[in-house]
């Protein structure tokens, strides 16, 4: 008999809240001792509604911590060259230690030659090639990319030895995807990583024992593709239209038909999302400590 299981939800905000914290202190603990105050550009491009909320929520949270925050709003009409011009600008920029381009760009923009203009020792998004292959090859000490460090602190808090586990991350892109598998092989896992274009994902998230999906395909990973027991770290995040008119979150799995099944998982939401935050800061941080030598 199928007997479902307590599903335990895994809550990013208050391991978010804790992140910033020790962030906060270590932030005052900088300035006393050299009187550094971390910086961090952040550039958003056109009027995209839910980047222009992330942005806002950055810019609260760097107050928050006692970093100065330099925001850029540009209009959407913003040309390569502006952009690129800019970035050269931060780059040089001693007061500032981290600088991040909000993604998605508006369309006309080509978002790589940009974030390849960052410099890598500000590039806190961890998206340049240089701490993109850092990351490949298996460093640790480059910037990595917010969301799937955010993923697998959360994971090393619920299964502290990760090593020899199955886990399929569903979606390769370079902001999550791709560097999500890398975390994740660098810890030992054996990784399978599906796509657009893969035909049997949901025999594949059968023999999973991790599933971290980041697809924008709400409620794509069904109960019935569920392992027992298996651990789900859910990145989406849909807005829908629930029956009462109202605005609602859903994330990229059906969350419903997953309790009973899964033996942990990630709500959305309050699982992932804000702990993107929490470790843009201590980026910053790390940059600003990288760039004094300490
Ligand atoms: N340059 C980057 N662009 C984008 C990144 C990124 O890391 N770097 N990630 C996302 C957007 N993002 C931060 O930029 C982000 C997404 C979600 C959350 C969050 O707190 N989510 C909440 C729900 C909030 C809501 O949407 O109402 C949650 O899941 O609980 C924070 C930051 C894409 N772009
Ligand atoms: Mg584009």
């Amino acid at each position: 008999m199928n007997t479902p299981i307590e599903t335990q939800l895994i809550d990013g905000k208050a391991f978010a809240e804790r992140m910033t914290q020790k962030v906060t202190e270590e932030v005052a603990e900088l300035q006393k001792t050299t009187g550094i105050t971390p910086g961090l550009a952040v550039i958003l491009v056109g009027n995209d509604p839910a980047s222009e909320v992330y942005v806002r929520n950055k810019t609260k949270q760097t107050h928050k911590v006692g970093m100065r925050s330099f925001m850029h709003l540009l209009p959407e009409t913003t040309t390569q060259q502006e952009l690129l011009s800019l970035i050269q600008r931060l780059n040089n920029d001693p007061d500032i230690h981290g600088i991040l381009v909000q993604l998605p760009l508006p369309k006309h923009l080509v978002a790589d030659p940009i974030i390849q203009a960052i410099r890598p020792e500000k590039d806190v998004d961890g998206l340049t090639a240089y701490n993109a292959g850092k990351l490949a090859l298996g460093h640790m000490d480059g910037f990595i990319p917010c969301t799937p460090l955010g993923c697998l602190l959360l994971l090393q808090q619920e299964v502290p030895n990760l090593r020899g586990l199955n886990a399929l991350v569903i979606g390769a892109s370079n902001l999550m995807g791709k560097p999500m598998a890398q975390l994740l092989l660098n810890q030992g896992c054996t990784v399978t990583i599906a796509h657009i274009d893969t035909r049997n994902t949901a025999e594949l998230a059968k023999q999973a024992d991790i599933i971290i999906v980041a697809t924008g395909c709400r409620e794509l990973v069904k109960g019935s593709w569920i392992k027992k027991g298996a651990i789900i770290i859910d990145v989406g995040i849909n807005r829908i239209i629930s029956d009462d008119k109202k605005i609602k979150l859903v994330g990229d799995v059906a969350f419903q038909e997953a309790l009973g099944i899964a033996s942990k998982i990630t709500p959305v939401p309050g699982g992932v999302g804000p702990i993107t935050i929490s470790c843009l800061l201590h980026n910053t941080l790390c940059a600003t400590k990288k760039h004094l030598s300490i």
